[in-house]
């Protein structure tokens, strides 16, 4: 059942550039993601919590979205990524599955849901594969989670690793630092490889120097999906309240905004609420007879 040109549904990515990009209206498989790889085809990644933004970078050609343990801060507001909650989650993989036809989804697993054992990694996993419809989960951690990425893997649930600055660990690692500088870049790249080696589909690379993810990048075969990790990573992401602007006040170095969210959103609300206050808003043409 071959679609397009040469490649066929097995090669062609339904994503990349030119003309597969604008008219491919097929899913985003993991495959997919070691195929851009190896074509040197960088793509874009943003965080989506929610149906109306899933649906923009889904028609605007994102074709990777993460519904993050970030939520935590950008949808809960809660301080950091601690205290959400599978429960807490579960509907908002959910939505953004739902709102999209073209992305590839990944579910980000709590602090807390797949720690303690391959077993609890598996059960979580399910929950969002199951009833989330997420087409991959996330987990963080090197080598000592080796074992859970198999586990995963072995029951059909694709995973995706996350080294370097790990948030749920931020009480460990001493706060929001540049993880691998120095000689603790040869832990990074081993980890990457321990989480290649058990199955693992790509990898996050989070606040590290941009040598160690241009290293860690050229010796692993699975995609780099780069935050703060410089320009020769496989992929890049934000969170997309970083990067829209929605999100104001003193932002990680590594975010760039495209837009200005909060202050278009500001003067929205302030101009309806001066509307309704004058008795300008509504008008003739919002009644009824
Ligand atoms: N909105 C948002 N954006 C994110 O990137 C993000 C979240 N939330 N929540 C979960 C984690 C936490 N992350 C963070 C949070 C803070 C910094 C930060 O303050 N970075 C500073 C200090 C770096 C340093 O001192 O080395 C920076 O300037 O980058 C970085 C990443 C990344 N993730
Ligand atoms: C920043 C990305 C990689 C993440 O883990 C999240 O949004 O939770
Ligand atoms: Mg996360």
């Amino acid at each position: 059942m071959s679609t397009t040109g040469t490649g066929g549904a097995e090669t062609q990515a339904p994503y990349g550039s030119g003309a597969a990009q604008a008219t491919s209206r097929k899913r985003v498989r993991v495959h997919h993601l070691r195929q851009m790889k190896e074509r040197g085809e960088v793509w874009p990644m943003l965080t989506a919590y929610d149906m109306y933004v899933a649906k923009i970078f889904d028609d605007a050609g994102i074709p990777v979205m993460l519904v993050g343990d970030s939520a935590s801060n950008n949808v809960f507001g809660y301080e950091t990524s601690l205290p959400v909650t599978v429960e807490e989650l579960l509907p908002l993989v959910r939505a953004v599955t739902r709102a999209t036809s073209r992305a590839l989804i990944i579910a980000d697993l709590p602090f807390g849901s797949y720690q303690a054992s391959p077993e609890q990694a598996l059960a979580a996993s399910v929950r969002f594969m199951k009833e989330g419809r997420a087409h991959a989960v996330k987990l963080e951690g090197g080598r000592h989670y080796a074992e859970h990425v198999e586990a995963l893997v072995a029951a059909g649930i694709p995973v995706v690793g996350h080294l370097g600055f790990t948030p749920q660990s931020e009480h460990m690692l001493g706060g929001y630092r540049v993880q691998g500088r120095g000689d603790s870049g040869e832990e990074i790249l081993a980890d990457a490889l321990a989480l290649e080696r058990a199955g693992a589909c790509a990898v996050v690379l989070e606040m590290v120097p941009a040598s160690v993810a241009k290293r860690v990048t050229a010796e692993v075969r699975m995609p780099t999906i780069g935050i703060g990790a410089g320009p020769d990573c496989d992929a890049q992401v934000l969170v997309w309240q970083d990067m829209a602007g929605l999100r104001t006040g003193s932002l990680p170095r590594f975010v760039k905004q495209y837009a200005g969210l909060a202050e278009t959103l500001s003067d929205a609300t302030r101009r309806f609420a001066e509307d309704v206050r004058a008795g300008t808003f509504p008008g003739p043409e919002h009644c009824f007879e």
